[in-house]
C-alpha cells in the first residue's frame, strides 16, 4: 500500500537507472526516465535532508549526466513542483480522496511531479502519466504505482484552472490567494503587510498589486550576471555568452541560455551570478557621499557568501579602499574567501587588501569603533524577498523564525553605526520586504541615536543609461519588488553618521 512503500533515493539499490537518451520512449516508460528520476531525487532531498534546491539540483545533474536540454527540463519539473506543491496537494487530496498526511511522502512527491506535467507543464497527458507510473514502480514498487496511476488519471480529468477553482476557498483574501498562487497563507498575510507598510499599495490596489506580486514568485527568474566594476565588464560577459546587456544594472548582464559556469570571467571570479537588485545595492552604497576625510576603509559586516562583497571590493580598489568582509559561519566566511580570490589578488596588484574574517559582525563596532567609511549590514533574514529563487524556501519558512531575526538585526545595525566613521555611511539591507525586518529595524534603531540621520537613497539607484530607477516610491528608503523591478524584493536603507 502507498502508506507503507519505502522511498528509495537516487536510484534502484543496485546503482540506480542508467541516463539513457530522450530517443527510446519505449524504453523509459518500463522504469525511472532519468530526468523525471532526477526531479524525484531533488524533491527527496529537499523533503528528507532539508537540501536548497538550487544548490543541490546542478549535483544532482552532474551525477546523473545530465546536460542541455535534459537538464533543463528536469529543473523545471523539480522546481516548478517544489513552487507549486501547496495547490497539487490540495488537488491530490481531492483526486486520492484522502489528506496528504496520510499518503506516504515518497508516493506524496511521485504524485507531486505527475501534478506538475500534468497541470503545469506541456507534457502531453499520456506521455506524463506512463512516465510517473514508471517512476513510481522504480522508486516506491508496483503496488503503489497502481495509487499514483489511479489518482493521476483522476487529475488527468480536468484543467489547471478547473482544479484552481475546485480547490481555492471563497472570497479574495489571503487564504484563497494562498491556494491560488501556492504560497503559505502567513507569507501572503506578510507580504500584503508589506505592499501597504512600504507605500506601494493602498488599501484600494493591494489585492491587485499581492497577485502580481505573488505571480511574480512564481515565475522562474532569468539568471543575472554582474561584471565586477575594474576585473570585467559588460561586454565580456556578453561576448563570452549568449547573454545581453541588462538595461536595469549598468554591470549587469542577462543570461538567454547555458552554464553560467561556462563563462570565463564568472570561472575566474572576475564576474558572478547576481540579482540585479543586489547589485543595485552595493552600487548604491558605494556612490553615497561621505563627509569629511574618513579611513579609506570599507566594511561588509554580514558578508557570506560574498556576493556583495565582490561589488562593494571591487569598487574600492578602484576608489583606492581596502575591504574587510566579515562573515560569523566559517563555512560561509570559506565561501567569500574563494568567491573574493580574484579580488583579493587584484587588492595585492594595486596596493591595497581584501580581509575576510570569521567573527561575530556585533563585536566589530565596540572593537574598532570610526574604523570605516562605509559599511553594509545585508542582514540575516527570512528571505521572503526571493521566493522566486528558492523554490522550498516558502515552505520551511515559519513565522518563528522572525522573533530571533529582530534582537540580531538591530544589533549589527547598531554596531555599524558605531564602526562607521563621522560622515561615513551605513547601508541597511535585506532580501525581505517584511516590515518587521526593514522598516522597523531602522526605525528602532534611529530612535536611539542622535548621532545619525537617514539619506535618501533613491538618486543613487541608476540603471544602465544612467537614469534613475524608476517606481522607487516616496523614499528615504526604497523597496525594490520582483512583479515592478524585475529584482528580488530588497530593501534598502542609507544612513550617515553626523560628521559633529
Ligand atoms: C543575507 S546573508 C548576506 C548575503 C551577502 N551579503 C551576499 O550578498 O552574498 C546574511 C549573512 O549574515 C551572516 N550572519 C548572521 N549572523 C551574523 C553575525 N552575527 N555576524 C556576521 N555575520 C552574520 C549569515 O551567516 C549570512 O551569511
Amino acid at each position: 500500500m502507498p502508506e507503507q512503500s519505502r522511498p528509495r533515493r537516487d536510484g534502484p539499490r543496485r546503482g540506480g537507472p542508467r541516463p539513457r537518451s530522450r530517443t527510446a520512449p519505449a524504453q523509459r516508460t518500463r522504469g525511472a526516465e532519468p530526468t523525471r528520476f532526477a526531479a524525484y531525487t531533488l524533491l527527496r532531498e529537499v523533503d528528507e535532508d532539508g537540501a536548497y534546491a538550487n544548490l543541490e539540483m546542478p549535483r544532482i545533474l552532474r551525477r546523473r549526466r545530465l546536460e542541455g536540454r535534459d537538464a533543463a527540463f528536469a529543473t523545471e519539473l523539480a522546481f516548478g513542483t517544489v513552487r507549486w506543491q501547496g495547490l497539487y496537494d490540495r488537488v491530490i487530496a481531492v483526486a486520492a480522496d484522502r489528506p496528504t498526511d496520510r499518503i506516504d511522502p515518497a508516493v506524496l512527491d511521485v504524485l507531486r511531479l505527475g501534478c506538475h506535467q500534468l497541470l503545469g507543464m506541456r507534457v502531453p497527458a499520456h506521455a506524463a502519466a506512463d512516465q510517473t507510473v514508471g517512476l513510481a514502480r522504480t522508486v516506491v514498487g508496483q503496488g503503489a504505482a497502481g495509487f499514483v496511476n489511479a489518482v493521476l488519471r483522476r487529475v488527468g480529468e480536468r484543467t489547471l484552472e478547473e482544479w484552481t477553482d475546485a480547490v481555492t476557498p471563497e472570497g479574495s483574501g489571503p487564504a484563497a490567494l494562498a491556494v491560488r498562487h501556492s504560497h503559505p497563507e502567513w507569507v501572503v498575510t506578510a507580504l500584503r503587510a508589506a505592499l501597504l507598510g512600504h507605500g506601494r499599495a493602498t488599501p484600494e490596489t493591494v489585492d491587485d498589486e499581492l497577485s502580481a506580486l505573488l505571480a511574480a514568485d512564481n515565475v522562474p527568474p532569468r539568471v543575472h550576471l554582474v561584471a565586477r566594476p575594474g576585473l570585467a565588464t559588460v561586454d565580456e560577459l556578453v561576448e563570452a555568452g549568449d547573454a545581453e546587456p541588462s538595461a536595469t544594472s549598468p554591470v549587469g548582464a542577462v543570461l538567454r541560455s547555458g552554464d553560467p559556469g561556462a563563462i570565463p570571467a564568472v570561472r575566474d571570479g572576475r564576474a558572478a551570478v547576481q540579482d540585479e537588485g543586489s547589485q543595485h545595492l552595493a552600487l548604491a552604497l558605494a556612490a553615497a557621499e561621505v563627509a569629511g576625510d574618513p579611513p579609506a576603509r570599507w566594511l561588509d559586516l554580514c558578508a557570506g557568501p560574498g556576493g556583495k562583497a565582490g561589488v562593494l571590493g571591487a569598487v574600492a580598489l578602484q576608489e583606492q579602499a581596502d575591504l574587510v568582509a566579515v562573515e560569523v559561519s566559517p563555512h560561509r566566511a570559506d565561501l567569500v574567501r574563494s568567491g573574493l580570490a580574484a579580488l583579493t589578488a587584484r587588492a595585492g596588484e594595486v596596493g591595497r587588501t581584501v580581509e575576510v574574517r570569521t567573527a561575530d559582525g556585533r563585536e566589530v563596532g565596540a572593537e574598532e569603533p570610526g574604523a570605516y567609511a562605509r559599511v553594509l549590514v545585508d542582514a540575516p533574514c527570512t528571505g521572503l524577498g526571493a521566493l522566486r529563487r528558492r523554490p522550498e524556501a516558502r515552505w520551511r519558512r515559519q513565522p518563528s523564525d522572525l522573533a530571533p531575526l529582530g534582537p540580531l538585526q538591530r544589533a549589527l545595525l547598531a554596531s555599524a553605526l558605531d564602526a562607521v566613521a563621522p560622515g561615513g555611511v551605513v547601508a541597511y539591507a535585506t532580501c525581505s520586504p517584511h516590515v518587521a525586518e526593514t522598516r522597523f529595524v531602522v526605525s528602532d534603531v534611529l530612535k536611539r541615536r542622535d548621532d545619525v540621520e537617514q539619506v535618501d537613497v533613491r538618486p543613487l539607484l541608476r540603471d544602465a543609461a544612467g537614469d534613475p530607477l524608476p517606481d522607487l516610491g516616496d523614499g528615504p528608503a526604497v523597496q525594490l519588488w520582483p512583479h515592478v523591478h524585475g529584482t528580488d524584493a530588497m530593501y534598502l536603507a542609507l544612513l550617515r553618521k553626523r560628521s559633529s
